[in-house]
Order: C-alpha cells, then structure tokens, then sequence
C-alpha cells in the first residue's frame, strides 16, 4: 500500500486537475471497497407524460443577453419530449375543424372569407386553450402521483426524449451539415458522436462558424420576436445572474471548411477531384483525430466545489480528492435507500502521492450536458466553526477580500481594521446573502449545453427568482422540467426511508442536476461535511437550525426546490399554450392566404 487512505483528508492539498492521458500510471492498489452493483446504472425511468407542442418548441427558444452565446436550442432540446403523435391529433383535429367551417368555394368572396378567418380562428383557438388546459390538469395530477418505486429504481428520467434524439439525427443526415457540426466547445460528444462522424464521415469539428450559424439559428427560431415575453423574462434573470459569467475551462474549436470548398471547385477533372478528395480525406482525418483528442480532455467540467479537487479517470469513474468522512458516508449509501440518488462508490485508489474515492462520473454517456449545482441547507457551516469561531478564532484575509470584493460594506469595523474574518462569519455571511438562509438552498452554478458556466448567482434570493432560473436552465423545456420534478419527488420519498438521512447532519452538500436531449436526472453529491449524529440524536431536517440542534434544513431546500419546479412547470405549459395558439393560428391564416391566392387565380383564368 502506497498510502494510508485513512490517515487524513488531504483536501487542502493543492493539485493539478488537469486530465491525465497516461492512464496505465494509474495504481489502482487499495480497492478498499468492493464495486457497487452496476445493474443499478442508468436505468430508465418511467415515461413523463407529454405535451409538448414541436412547433412551438421550435418557435419558442428563450434567450439570455448576459451570457456569451447560446447555440440553438432545437437540436439540442427543442425536439425534445417527441410528442408527435399527441400533436399531430391536435393539428388535425383542428384543421378538420377547419376545413369543416370553410367549405371549398367560400374563397370566391374575400370579404366573406376574412370574416370566416376570423370565425375560425377564435373558435379554434378556443379549442385548442381547452386542449391544452385539460392536458395540463391531467398532467399536475400525473405528477403528483408519482410511481416511486420505479423511480426508486430509476437513475435517470426521459427514456421517451431517446427516439426524439433520433428523430434528430435522421433531420441531420438528411444533409444540415450545419446542424451536426454546431458542438462549439466540443466538450461533451462522446463515443456516441464519434462512431456517428466515423460513419457518416463528417466531423463535428469540420464546417463550423459557430457565430454565424447561431445568429442564422437564432433567426430562423424567432424570425419575428414573438418570443418577446421570453427574452424579457430572461432579460430579468441575466439582470439577476451578475455580470461574472465566465466562460468554461472546455476548449473550443473553430475548423474551416475552406480545403473542401477548394477540392469540389466546378470545373475540376475527375483525376484531379479524386487526388484532392484524398488529400482533403487525410487532412480531415488528421483534424478529426485532433478533435476528438481535445474533446476527450475536455469532456468533464467541475461546476463547484475547491479546485483540483477532481481527477478524471477511465471508465467513466472521476476521482475525489480522499476524506475520511465522505469516505464513510459513501460506503453507507451504498447500503441505503438513497443508494439510487447517488454517483456509485466504488472504493479508494492511489494515484501519485494522494488517495482517491473513485465515484461514478454522472456526465457519462451524456451529450452536450447541462449541469446546475444546488447546495442544500439553510446553514452551510458546521456547528464546530462557530465554537471555533468563538473559542479560537482564526481571521481568514482571503475570505475578508471575498467578501469586500462584492460589497465592501459587509465587513464590521473591527474586521476591517483586522483585514480578516472567520470562516464561519464569512460562511455566514454567504448563507444570509444567498437564498440558503431563506428557501434552504442556493444555486452554485450551472453550466448550459454551449460549455458556459455561470457561478454568481448571490441577487437570487426569492423563489419567483429561483424559478426564472429553472426556465432558463431548461429553456422551459416542460418535459425536463418534469423529469426533474418527479425526480426530486422520489428523493423526498427516499430520504423519508433512509436510516442515513436520520442519522447524519447533511452540510454543504449539494443535488447535481444534469440532463441532455434524452436524459435527465439529480444526484446528491459532496458529503464532505456530512456528519453522524450521536446515537440516540435522529434530525428532522425540515426545521429552522438553532444552536446546538444540528438540524441542516435539507428538506426545507428540498420542499422550495421543486415548488419552483411546479412553478416553472406551470409557466412553461402556459407559455407553450399559447405559442401553440400562436403558431396554429399562423398556419392557417397561411392556408387561407394561399386559397384566396387559387380562388383569384381561377377567377382570373375563367374571366
Ligand atoms: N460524481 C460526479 N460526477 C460528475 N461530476 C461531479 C461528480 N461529483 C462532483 N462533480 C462535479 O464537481 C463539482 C464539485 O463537487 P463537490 O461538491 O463534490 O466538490 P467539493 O470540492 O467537495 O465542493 P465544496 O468545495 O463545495 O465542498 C460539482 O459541482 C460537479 O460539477
Ligand atoms: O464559495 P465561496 O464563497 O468561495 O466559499 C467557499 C465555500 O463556502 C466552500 O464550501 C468552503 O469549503 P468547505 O465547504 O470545505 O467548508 C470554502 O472554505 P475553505 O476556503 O475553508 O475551503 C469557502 O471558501
């Protein structure tokens, strides 16, 4: 043995986290545990209902002007939640609707056939309301009554979004080379991606101006600002979201298309376009294979938490810096119901100098993830700081600079003299001027599908405002949402059964929800400062903390969590109702347009 796991947490040791491709040097020496059950991963869960219009979710994509750029959503989410065939019964009921009003000579008289229009429009409007609100309430109840032991079961939420991903890929065969190379920052296409490029022999790298295509994109979504409501709604939240987005460690890549534009020129004999396809089939390869040696290091993003912390490792497994305590917890959940809820554990391992726990990497297998980091609690200090606090204290400058960095006020007057404070004043500090104090969490960071992340998030105070910020994550997208919410639903139901959860105060740890075009899914994560209880001391976790009680307010941030959900969810089926309406009524204002067009024509050719 290298080293003694357990001798001490070497958190505060610093590292370099950055992607080691010598994996062979990896000791795997101390497999201290042996591996959790690998039927448990990535099972899907129940199918959530849908409802989701694909016209509207293609109309309807959210933007936000504070961060760099957003590629557009319709690939990566916009054809999510397939609902195909619930649409389709929608659109032709309504058409049959119409067709039924509008006989086929009505067109001769325009006057008459305005007036129809008209008729037309609002009563199917009408229809098409009461459609959507009784598909709303059958939903609310859906997902109030959530099987829980499928989700117990259940890693992952969305199964239904898979043949949508597909749909996806078939548009992009179809010859969009656009579309299938929009991966700006590359960071997260995985085997997946490449056995894709490998087959249709394109790479993602190859053909990409991600700027111009995203102003095209953004074009074509909202070619005429009907998404207004949407923009100011988020325009609301980047005013929200401070100005220090910054942009993720993930590298970007740029490739031109320039060498096949030059090959394929017109004019070009058949020997001198094969030599060139050659030549243009090496130097694309060569830029594949650069591609995706970039992407591979890129492929993991740590969203919060102390730097070098986190080491990647094969096998979809990432590697936490050693502490004994986290250690611990770990092993017990493994042996828990929230066993489910929670990245596998599968044991320690030496890698240089230091002792690592090897869990499961969550991003795995996820395309173009989107990531947000909630820490749980109302408190995210240990009782133990404020004691230090109080018996020995000892005054931290870097967290006095933190702190007057963003409101120079904040410090007293003898801290300002002394440059410093205590960790748990700061800690404090940061849990008052969060929404930890109030609704029992606080959003670390989140990181959209385009690799930026944004990390400040300290104005989010409110539960509306916490809401705004869902939407924006999910681009309220309402089977995400959902998925999320039945997810947190089943956790609750969890944690209610757990022996772990009585019998542990829960601090600074957080839910890590993650999803992608076909996936989604929250995990608990960071027990590094979740502590055993006394034997005979069993906590609540849904009561205000006061000294000595060691109570964490997790279910507090729970129960506020997915209330915003069911908030988000409302707003987002609201705003889907009525682009829906929006974009039906387009359409057959379009085809009456158009049969107005044949009836003058007819007119004209007869007279
Ligand atoms: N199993 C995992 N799979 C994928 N990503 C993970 C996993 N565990 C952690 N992460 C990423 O790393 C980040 C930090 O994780 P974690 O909170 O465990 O670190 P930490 O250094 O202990 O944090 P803190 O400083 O808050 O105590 C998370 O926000 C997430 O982005
Ligand atoms: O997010 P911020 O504002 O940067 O503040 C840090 C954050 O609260 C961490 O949770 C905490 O680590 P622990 O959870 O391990 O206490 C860290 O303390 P540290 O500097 O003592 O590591 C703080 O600096």
């Amino acid at each position: 043995m290298k080293q003694n796991c357990s001798l001490h947490s070497a958190r505060d040791t610093n590292m370099d986290g950055i992607y080691d491709n010598s994996m062979e040097k990896m000791e795997i020496e101390d497999l201290c545990i042996t591996p959790a059950d690998e039927t448990n991963q990535h099972l899907p869960v129940r199918e959530v209902p849908s409802s989701s219009c694909s016209k509207t979710r293609r109309s309807f994509r959210p933007k936000l002007q504070a961060t760099k750029s957003f590629p557009p959503y319709s690939q990566c989410i916009g054809g999510l939640g397939e609902d195909g065939e619930g649409n389709n019964d929608l659109t032709s009921e309504l058409v049959s609707t119409c067709s039924s009003v509008v006989p086929d000579n009505k067109c001769e008289k325009s006057a008459e056939t305005e007036t129809k229009t008209n008729q037309i429009v609002k009563c199917s409007r009408e229809a098409v309301k009461a459609k959507w609100r009784s598909r709303r309430k059958e939903m609310s109840w859906r997902s109030c009554d959530v099987d829980t032991g499928t989700q117990e079961e259940g890693r992952w939420c969305g199964k239904r979004m898979e043949s949508v991903g597909k749909e996806r890929k078939d548009e992009e065969n179809e010859g969009d080379v656009g579309k299938h190379q929009r991966d700006k920052n590359s960071s997260f296409d995985k085997d997946k991606d490449e056995e894709e490029e490998k087959k249709t022999g394109t790479s993602s790298g190859s053909t990409v101006n991600m700027e111009l295509m995203d102003t095209l994109h953004s074009k074509d979504e909202d070619p005429d600002g009907t998404n207004e409501s949407s923009t100011k709604r988020h325009l609301i939240l980047s005013r929200l979201l401070h100005s220090s987005s910054t942009s993720s460690s993930c590298s970007s890549i740029n490739f031109s298309s320039a060498e096949s534009d030059e090959v394929f020129s017109e004019g070009e004999d058949a020997a001198s376009k094969s030599q060139n396809f050659k030549k243009s089939r090496s130097w694309r390869t060569y830029l594949t294979m650069m591609h995706w040696s970039l992407r591979r290091q890129s492929s993991w993003v740590q969203l919060a938490g102390h730097q070098g912390n986190f080491q990647l490792s094969k096998g979809g497994e990432v590697l936490k810096l050693y502490s004994e305590g986290e250690a611990k917890c770990l092993d017990s959940l493994m042996r828990d119901p929230l066993r489910p809820f929670v990245p596998q554990y599968h044991g320690l391992v030496t890698r240089g100098d230091h002792c690592y726990i090897r869990l499961e990497d969550l991003l795995s297998g996820l395309r173009r993830p989107l990531i947000m980091d909630c820490k749980m609690g109302v408190r995210t200090y240990q009782e133990e700081e404020l004691v230090k606090a109080s018996t020995k204290p000892n005054l931290r400058s870097d967290m006095y600079q933190k702190m007057v960095k963003v409101d120079p006020l904040a410090p007293s007057e003898e801290e300002h003299k002394r440059k410093g404070v205590t960790k748990w004043r700061y800690l404090q500090w940061r849990d008052t001027t969060t929404s930890t104090s109030t609704l029992g969490f606080r959003i670390e960071g989140l990181m959209m599908e385009d690799g930026s992340v944004q990390r400040d998030f300290r104005r989010i105070r409110t539960l509306a405002q916490v809401t705004e910020a869902l939407l924006y994550f999910t681009r309220s997208h309402l089977q995400t949402l959902e998925a999320y919410h039945s997810r947190l639903l089943a956790l609750g139901d969890a944690l209610k059964n757990s022996t772990f959860f009585r019998k542990h105060e829960v601090i600074g740890s957080s839910l890590l929800f993650v999803h992608d075009h076909s996936k989604a899914s929250v995990w608990m994560i960071d027990f590094g400062k979740t502590t055993p209880l006394p034997d005979s001391m069993e906590l609540q976790h849904n009561i205000p903390w006061v000294e000595g009680s060691r109570e964490d307010g997790y279910l507090i941030g729970l129960t506020s969590l997915t209330a915003s959900l069911s908030q988000a969810i409302n707003k987002a089926s609201g705003l889907q109702e009525d682009s829906c309406v929006a974009s039906w009524r387009a359409e057959q204002i379009e085809q009456l347009t158009e049969a107005k067009g044949i009836a003058i024509l007819l007119k004209q050719k007869k007279s």
